[in-house]
């Protein structure tokens, strides 16, 4: 391993925005391993958690989830049980830990440096940011040198994007197939501003090699200390030590305990059903698509393909749905699609799905699939 004598085994924390390209570098990493063998930890906010879905090598039993919460409060204690459980368990060269996209990166970095049963067996190895180009271009407000964020959930989402990129070793400036060459180089000039230490990579679908996130031993934890997020975040702490709040953390991060379902003034939650939906009304309700949600993904159900795994993936303004698979034998067919955002309605998303689903009339057993006209692309 890089670091020396040091036999601990590297960690890679991938941090960035919900949507910036995380999973896809994940799956990336597990499909070219390059020599390593890495076991991953994926953290996501919704109850469902179709991220540790999604990421290529879960069938070999590669991916721990910590599901319905974020890493970086309520789920911290969880986080470092499930790290040392796996060290514990299984050999492997490397961990990969994907923070949920409204994860804050000090706290998660903490555990790996100050619990002891856990720095025992781990040295913090790579901070890797992962940045959409694209949003990132699109929400930024150059007036203030920072994200636009007009409510009170945006402007702690745009600080948590700050620390993300203040806060990393490497940075990926994603998504830049989406993204002008003049704007990417404005981009990347305010992105620097932030961040002047992190190797910094233009990608598209998070085109890395496995090397450059991997056992770098780039993690640089006096640079860290001198930072102004680590130092505000200490503040923070002290602020909050005999605080009110009564978290998990012991006073840490306390103004980050939140209700049910809601982190950084996000909201969360997951539509599941059994029933199909009726492909033209859906398609019709994905172009109209609800205001506040910032993010949507998961699998659905087409009544007119019960065979196929349906893939709906929106992330800011891009929106994909489309064919991603068969379903197996061993598996449990079902709607699964978790939303995400700043203003979410619930009670009005779920009613205008329901009304997307087959009419009990429409699902009767008489009916033929293909009396359905269906828009949906095929492969
Ligand atoms: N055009 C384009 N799309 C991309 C790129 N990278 C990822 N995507 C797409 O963006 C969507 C979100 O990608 P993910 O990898 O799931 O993002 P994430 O950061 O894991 O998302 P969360 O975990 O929900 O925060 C998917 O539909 C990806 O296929 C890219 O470079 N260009």
């Amino acid at each position: 391993m890089t670091a020396g004598s040091d036999d601990r085994t590297p960690v890679t924390l991938v941090s960035g925005t919900l949507g910036a390209g995380k999973t896809t570098l994940v799956n990336r990493v597990l499909r070219n391993e390059a020599g390593y063998e890495v076991a991953v930890l994926v953290n996501d906010m919704g109850e469902v958690n179709v991220d540790a879905q999604l990421v290529a090598g879960d069938a070999d039993g590669d991916v721990v989830d910590l599901t319905n919460g974020c890493i970086c409060c309520r789920l911290n204690d969880d986080l470092a049980d499930e790290v040392v459980r796996l060290a514990d368990d299984r050999e492997f060269d490397c961990l990969l830990v994907e923070a949920s996209g409204i994860s804050e990166p000090y706290p998660v970095a903490k555990t790996f440096l100050e619990e002891d049963r856990v720095s025992d067996r781990y040295r913090l190895d790579t901070l890797v940011s992962v940045l959409d180009a694209y949003g990132f271009w699109k929400e930024f407000d150059p007036e203030t040198n920072r994200p636009d964020a007009s409510d009170a959930g945006g402007r702690e989402l745009a600080q948590v994007l700050v620390d993300q990129v203040e806060f990393c070793d490497v940075l990926l400036l994603n998504k830049c197939d989406l993204v002008p060459d003049d704007a990417l180089d404005d981009v990347e000039d305010v992105v620097r501003e932030l961040q002047p230490r992190a190797e910094l990579h233009r990608t598209t679908h998070a085109d890395v090699s496995p090397e450059t996130v991997l056992d770098t031993g780039l993690f640089d934890f006096d640079a860290v200390r001198r930072s102004a997020g680590w130092k505000r975040h200490l503040a923070e702490r002290h602020d909050h030590a005999d605080g009110d709040h009564d978290d998990h953390t012991g006073g840490d991060h306390a103004d980050h305990d939140h209700a049910d379902g809601e982190s950084h003034g996000v909201s969360s939650f997951c539509y599941e059903t059994t029933r199909p939906f009726h492909p033209e009304r859906f398609d019709a309700w994905i172009d109209e698509w609800p205001s506040g949600v910032y993010r949507a993904k998961g699998f659905f159900l087409l009544a007119t393909r019960p065979e196929t795994v349906m893939g709906l993936n929106r992330a800011g303004p891009s929106v994909t749905a489309g064919p991603i698979g068969e379903w197996r034998a061993e598996d449990d067919p079902a709607t699964r699609l978790v939303f995400i955002g700043t203003e979410l309605d619930e009670a009005a998303i779920r009613e205008q799905l329901d009304g997307c689903l087959l009419t009990d009339e429409e699902a009767t057993e008489e009916t033929d699939a293909a009396a359905f006209s269906d828009p949906f692309p095929t492969a």
